[in-house]
């Protein structure tokens, strides 16, 4: 179990929930035909980004189970194809709250994990994006793991990624890999993207990866695209354009402790002039 394939599937995301549905079976299982063990869907997958959408597309997500349309689907194509489903996100309905929530899946439809983001999207950059998920979500409060025959792996939610303690924490307790559902923008992808990545990556000697929706420039967001994968000493393994499609990346889980090995940086921490930063 040392090669892992996995797929990002950049796929359009349009207005009919049922489509959106549809197309992310068809491009899962178009995705295990050409060998992938483990699929992502991308952030908001089910329905288009926006503060404006997210009560008329929520559905109630279970812990334990598919509990709405969209959980239901996502259960069924990850034993269809056979593979762990990284289901993006959409909006989950709980009681009076909204929130924006990725669910994991095994190749047997069981869930595996369930993510809430945890950091809402709230910025306002002068003359370019002014965008607050908080006017209609909750955000979560815990981080997410779940395990696989390759290793363990973390769970964030776009916006997640600006915030390194996240992704540190998750390397100190043994996961391999962050992997984020995203929908970054044409004013911060560009920016800070395949940076955010290659950080996350560096700083922990682990694989991060991103799958974002495609543009659609008819859309009120433009996301990002560029659905990217990066290996534990922050190589662009794998990536894209904005356009619909499918990225894959063979990887080689001996890098991880081979960056580690070659970088001891795991075992040179000075927590001893850092006592504050959390030493899980
Ligand atoms: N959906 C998001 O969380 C977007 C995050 C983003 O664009 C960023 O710059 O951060």
């Amino acid at each position: 179990m040392s090669t892992l394939r996995l797929a990002l599937v950049q796929l359009a995301v349009g207005a009919q929930k049922a489509a959106n549905l549809a197309n992310a079976r068809s491009k899962v299982l178009e995705a295990a035909r050409a060998g992938a063990q483990m699929v992502v869907l991308p952030e908001c997958f089910n329905s288009p980004y926006g503060t404006q959408y997210f009560a008329q597309y929520a559905e109630e997500v279970g812990a334990g189970g598919p509990c709405g349309e969209s959980t239901e689907a996502l259960a069924r194509m990850a034993q269809e194809a056979s593979v762990y489903l990284v289901g993006g996100s959409i909006p989950e309905r709980a009681g009076g709250d909204l929130f924006n929530t990725c669910t994991v899946w095994g190749p047997d439809g069981a869930q595996l994990a369930k993510h809430r983001k945890v950091h809402l999207f709230d910025i306002d950059f002068p003359g370019k994006i002014v965008f607050r998920e908080s006017e209609v979500l909750q955000p979560g409060d815990a981080l997410t793991e779940f395990g696989t025959p390759w290793g363990r792996f973390g769970v964030g939610i776009c916006y997640d990624m600006r915030f390194p303690e996240m992704a540190m924490v998750a390397a100190r307790r043994g996961c391999i890999a962050m992997l984020y559902p995203g929908a970054f923008n044409t004013t911060t992808g560009p920016l800070h993207w395949e940076l955010l990545l290659r950080a996350r990556a560096v700083d922990n000697q682990i694989f991060t990866a991103a799958c974002s929706p495609a543009r659609d420039l008819a859309a009120t967001y433009h996301a990002w695209g560029h659905s990217t994968i990066v290996d534990p000493y922050a190589r662009v393994l794998a990536t894209t354009a904005e356009a619909p499609d499918i990225v894959y990346g063979d990887l080689d889980l001996d890098l991880v402790a081979d960056a580690r090995r070659s970088v001891p940086v795991t075992t040179q921490r000075r927590f001893d002039l850092y006592p504050d930063v959390a030493k899980q």
